[in-house]
C-alpha cells in the first residue's frame, strides 16, 4: 500500500480549506448585511470553504437593498455564493420584518441554527460561524434558551461548554482572551451561582482551551474577584474570604504550569489588558487569559476595548463555533452601515481554530 511520507501528509492538510457553515442569524437584524460584507473580501471567501445557511430569497433582498442605500460597501455577489436553502415555512417568513425582531424572525434564525448543528455533527462542516440571534425572538417563537451556546451544547450532547471572547488588537497584536464564568442569568443570582465547582469546571475548560486552540500550555490566567476591591478583606463582600481565596490557593497546587493571579478587584482587573491592548504603556506579562465571574464583568471592557473585532467563541463543543461579538442591531438593520469586522474576524478565527485541531501548520 502506498505511504504518505511526513512532507506530504502536511502538504495535503495545507491544502485543507476548512468547512465552515455561516448562519444567517436573526434575518430581521443585520446578519445578512455582515455576512455579505465580509465575503467580499477576497481573502477570506478564496481561503475557506464557506457555506451559508439561511434563505436564498432574503439573501437576494438583502443584497438589493443594501445595493440601493446610499452607504455602499462591498457586497459579496450571491450568485457566487454556496447557500443552502434551510427549508422555513413560507407562512413564516412572510411574517418577517427587517428591524423587528419577531416569533417569525425567530422560528427562523433557530431553524437555522438546528440545520447547521445537524449538518456539523454529521460531518459536513469543520465549524460554525453564527450571526447574532435575539433571544427575546426565539422565546416569541416557544424556544426558551438562554442563547445559540446552550442551544449548540445541549444538541452536542456536552455538560462543560463555555463562552470566550477573542479579540486580537489591530495596534499592538495582543490577544486577549476572556472567559464568562456565569453568562446569561439576572444579575441577582450570579453570586448564588458562583461555587467552587463551577469555577474549576470553567478554570479546566479555558486551560484546556489554550493548549488545544492556542497552542498555550504555560503562562498566566487573571481570576476576577466578584465584589468591589475582591470584597477589601471581607468589609465589601466574604465571597472571596469565605471560598475564592481558598479555592485559588488549591487550584495553585493543582496547576504548576499557570501562573493564577487574583482574585483581581474588578475594576483594575482591566487596566493592565487595556494597556496591552492599546500600547499606551509598557505591559511586561499581560495575562493569556482573563476568567471574568458574569456576564458584564467581562463583556464591558471585552466591547470596550473590541467591540468592532472581539469574536464570540464557544468552547467545549466537539466541534468550532464562533459569532461576531454584537448583537442584531436592529437599529440599523438595512441601512448599509454596519461595521463587518467582527464577522471577519470570526470567520477567520474558526478557520484558524479548525486548522490548529487539525494540525495544519498555519
Ligand atoms: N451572538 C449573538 O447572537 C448576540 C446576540 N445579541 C442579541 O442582539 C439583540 C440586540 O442586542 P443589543 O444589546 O442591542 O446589542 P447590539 O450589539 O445588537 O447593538 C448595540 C449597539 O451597537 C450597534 N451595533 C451592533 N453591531 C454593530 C455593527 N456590526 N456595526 C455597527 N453598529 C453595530 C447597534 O446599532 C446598537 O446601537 C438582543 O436580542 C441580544 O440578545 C447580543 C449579543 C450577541
Ligand atoms: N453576550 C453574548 C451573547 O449574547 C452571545 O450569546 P450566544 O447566542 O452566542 O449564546
Amino acid at each position: 500500500m502506498y505511504q504518505f511520507n511526513q512532507d506530504q501528509t502536511v502538504n495535503i492538510l495545507q491544502k485543507h480549506r476548512p468547512r465552515l457553515a455561516l448562519t444567517i442569524g436573526d434575518p430581521a437584524g443585520i446578519g445578512l448585511e455582515v455576512i455579505l460584507k465580509a465575503l467580499a473580501d477576497s481573502e477570506v471567501s478564496r481561503n475557506y470553504d464557506l457555506t451559508v445557511l439561511g434563505n436564498r430569497n432574503l439573501l437576494l433582498e438583502t443584497h438589493k437593498q443594501l445595493s440601493s442605500t446610499e452607504n455602499l460597501a462591498s457586497l459579496a455577489n450571491p450568485a457566487l455564493l454556496k447557500l443552502i436553502d434551510v427549508p422555513v415555512n413560507r407562512e413564516i417568513t412572510d411574517q418577517i420584518i427587517l428591524g423587528t425582531g419577531n416569533a417569525a424572525s425567530g422560528a427562523a434564525s433557530f431553524a437555522y441554527m438546528e440545520y447547521a448543528i445537524a449538518q456539523t455533527l454529521a460531518g459536513a462542516f469543520d465549524g460554525i460561524v453564527t450571526a447574532p440571534i435575539a433571544k427575546s425572538a426565539w422565546k416569541s417563537a416557544g424556544y426558551n434558551y438562554p442563547g445559540q451556546t446552550e442551544l449548540l451544547a445541549e444538541k452536542s450532547g456536552v455538560e462543560r461548554f463555555g463562552m470566550l471572547f477573542v479579540g486580537r488588537s489591530p495596534y499592538t497584536g495582543w490577544t486577549l482572551r476572556t472567559l464568562l464564568a456565569t453568562t446569561h442569568i439576572p444579575l441577582r443570582q450570579v453570586a448564588d451561582t458562583l461555587t467552587p465547582e463551577l469555577l474549576a469546571r470553567k478554570l479546566d475548560l479555558l486551560v484546556e482551551c489554550l493548549d488545544k486552540d492556542f497552542g498555550i500550555t504555560s503562562g498566566r490566567i487573571a481570576i476576577a474577584g466578584l465584589n468591589p476591591h475582591s470584597g477589601e478583606q471581607g468589609q465589601l463582600g466574604t465571597e472571596e474570604l469565605d471560598w475564592l481565596i481558598p479555592w485559588l490557593e488549591a487550584e495553585r497546587q493543582k496547576r504548576p504550569n499557570f501562573q493564577l493571579d487574583g482574585p483581581i478587584p474588578p475594576d483594575t482587573m482591566w487596566v493592565k489588558p487595556s494597556q496591552a491592548w492599546y500600547g499606551n504603556a509598557v505591559v511586561k506579562n499581560p495575562a493569556d487569559a482573563y476568567l471574568a465571574l458574569y456576564h458584564d464583568q467581562g463583556l464591558i471592557p471585552v466591547k470596550l476595548m473590541a467591540f468592532d473585532r472581539a469574536v464570540n467563541t464557544s468552547i467545549g463543543l466537539p466541534f468550532v463555533r464562533t459569532s461576531p461579538d454584537h448583537g442584531t442591531a436592529f437599529d440599523i438593520a438595512g441601512k448599509g452601515i454596519a461595521d463587518a469586522t467582527s464577522m471577519k474576524e470570526a470567520i477567520v478565527l474558526a478557520a484558524e481554530l479548525v486548522n490548529q485541531r487539525l494540525g495544519v501548520k498555519q
